[in-house]
């Protein structure tokens, strides 16, 4: 009778102790003291939390182990065989088994056209693209927004279109347009307002407020770019005549007559003409500091054989190209269907070929995704006008998936994947605490199922503001974002979003 009544007390009173104390282990630290008190930026309520996969991607290679996230930055790597007990008594695991746990992608080329054209795409909606694409920082280029990014009135205007409403980290490139590359007080206080580095085209963009620069422009923005060891990013296309004037002989709706408008000379002639100022920027020159990098590169021939020789010689120089390279290819674009209109033009098989040679060869540094939405109507897909239609390819949500299926081919490995999307971006970009999962680096993480497939049918939740503009529509994708992680906010997994945007602003210091 004694012992029940004992026992009777007893319980109870040992079972708050453990409440107690399972508590106190269980989550180490109140979430709100370490969330600037906003429980909703992650969907995860710890803050010290330790992450285990049989396939992480450190600089050192693929391990099986786990990672150890404190305060949004990578404190520990540890090795399964040297992961002991002890160390993770106290805190969350998320066991993530054979799922890959990578860097986030770093995406230096979108358009998020916001302000002034958030119709088109908008800071929301594209950030949550990204986020559920693995996506972890995006830089956003000063054109398709309205005003461009050219001053630092006109950045402003971003910063303040960005606050809270941004799900990943989001830096930006500045505009060098005609009107300030001669001026290098404008430029430098371009540059001091916090643009990452300057971007220019050198044929007609297509924006009325972003006019095309000349070599000259592009020479005194690299001498003003070297004081500041931010980078000039070009688009490489220079008019020329090509094999036919306009197009009006010829149907506007066969993709062929889209591509004989802008031949490879055009990538050519621009590239030739571009390195003949880049010596400036090697050891020693009087741009020492600058750096160019050739965005969206298409012609895998003459134009990437000049890029390798300026390399060769010195050049500060870097190239990227972009998944819809990668994927299509001109013989299998339908007629009329203006989803694949980009510039420069996606070219024939034989081209695709060798620009996935260069990837593999390490020719071409790294990949971008040039998300350049537009209002559907700008499209005219019922038209399928390729000469009127808007140019520009709508990818932000699955160029991971993409790189890896369509590289599967030629045995991309995990570890090619987060060079070409993480660890070179973070570099061009200047982001050093982002880009590879290592100690002291922020927690910007992707978990992904390479192995798992699914179908871009009706059914996919696609976040970016158009869907119905993207040629990757009704592809069958293998690699599955399960989580993304952005400075140790868990702000996406299996679909869902975390509520609040809590990305951060990327600004050069
Ligand atoms: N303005 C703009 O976004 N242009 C982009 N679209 C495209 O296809 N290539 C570009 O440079
Ligand atoms: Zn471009
Ligand atoms: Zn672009």
């Amino acid at each position: 009778m004694e012992r029940t009544l004992l026992q009777w007390r007893l319980l109870p009173l040992l079972a708050l102790i453990a409440a107690i104390v399972s508590i106190f282990f269980a989550s180490p630290r109140s979430f709100q003291e370490t969330q600037g008190n906003n429980k909703k930026c992650s969907l995860l309520p710890h803050d010290h939390y330790w992450i285990s996969s049989k396939r992480i991607v450190t600089p050192d290679g693929l391990i099986s182990g786990s990672v150890e996230v404190d305060g949004g930055i990578i404190v520990s790597v540890v090795k399964e065989v040297d992961w002991h007990k002890s160390q993770r008594s106290r805190v969350k695991v998320i066991d993530y088994g054979e799922a890959v746990l990578m860097p986030g992608l770093i995406d230096v080329h979108a358009h998020l056209d916001d302000p002034g054209r958030s119709e088109w795409e908008g800071f929301p909606s594209g950030t949550k693209a990204a986020a559920a694409g693995g996506i972890t920082t995006l830089v956003d280029m000063p054109l398709n927004s309205c005003p461009s990014t050219v001053s630092p009135e006109t950045l402003k205007l971003k910063i303040e279109a960005a606050k809270n409403r941004i799900h990943v980290d989001v830096g930006f490139w500045g505009g060098l347009v005609p009107d300030n590359a001669l001026n290098s007080s404008a430029l430098e206080s371009l540059l001091d307002a916090g643009v990452l580095g300057l971007k220019s085209f050198m044929c007609p963009s297509g924006i009325n407020d972003f006019p095309m620069t000349n070599i000259t422009h592009i020479k005194e923005g690299l001498s003003v770019l070297a004081k500041y060891r931010r980078p000039l990013l070009v688009h490489a296309e220079i008019e020329k005549e090509s094999e036919i004037e306009d197009g009006s002989e010829n149907d506007p709706r066969s993709y062929l007559t889209y591509l004989k408008t802008r031949p490879t000379s055009w990538e050519e002639g621009a590239i030739r003409n571009l390195l003949s100022v880049t010596e400036n920027t090697r050891i020693g020159g009087s741009a020492e500091g600058a750096h160019v990098h050739i965005v969206h590169l298409s012609d895998a021939s003459s134009s990437l054989d000049l890029i390798k020789e300026a390399k060769g010689k010195g050049d500060s120089v870097t190239v990227e190209t972009c998944p819809h390279y990668l994927a299509f290819s001109a013989e299998e674009i339908p007629e009329g269907d203006t989803r694949f209109k980009c510039s420069p033009p996606i070219r024939d098989a034989a081209n695709r070929e060798k620009l996935w040679e260069a990837m593999m060869k390490g020719d071409i540094d790294m990949l971008s995704s040039d998300h350049s939405p537009t209002n559907p109507e700008l499209k005219l897909l019922s038209d399928g006008n390729f000469l009127k239609a808007w140019g520009g390819i709508s990818s932000l949500q699955f160029v991971l998936p993409v790189t890896w299926s369509y590289g599967k081919k030629y045995v991309v490995t995990l570890e090619q994947v987060a060079s070409w999307w993480s660890d070179r971006p973070s570099k061009l970009a200047g982001l050093h605490s982002k880009g590879a999962i290592t100690v002291g680096k922020q927690a910007d993480l992707v978990v992904w199922e390479p192995e798992a497939e699914f179908e871009l049918d009706e059914e996919h939740p696609i976040h970016f503001k158009h869907p119905s503009i993207s040629a990757y529509l009704g592809r069958r994708l293998s690699g599955k974002v399960v989580s993304t992680f952005v400075r140790g906010n868990l702000v996406f997994r299996e679909g869902k979003h975390a509520s609040d945007a809590c990305g951060s602003l990327q600004l050069a210091a």
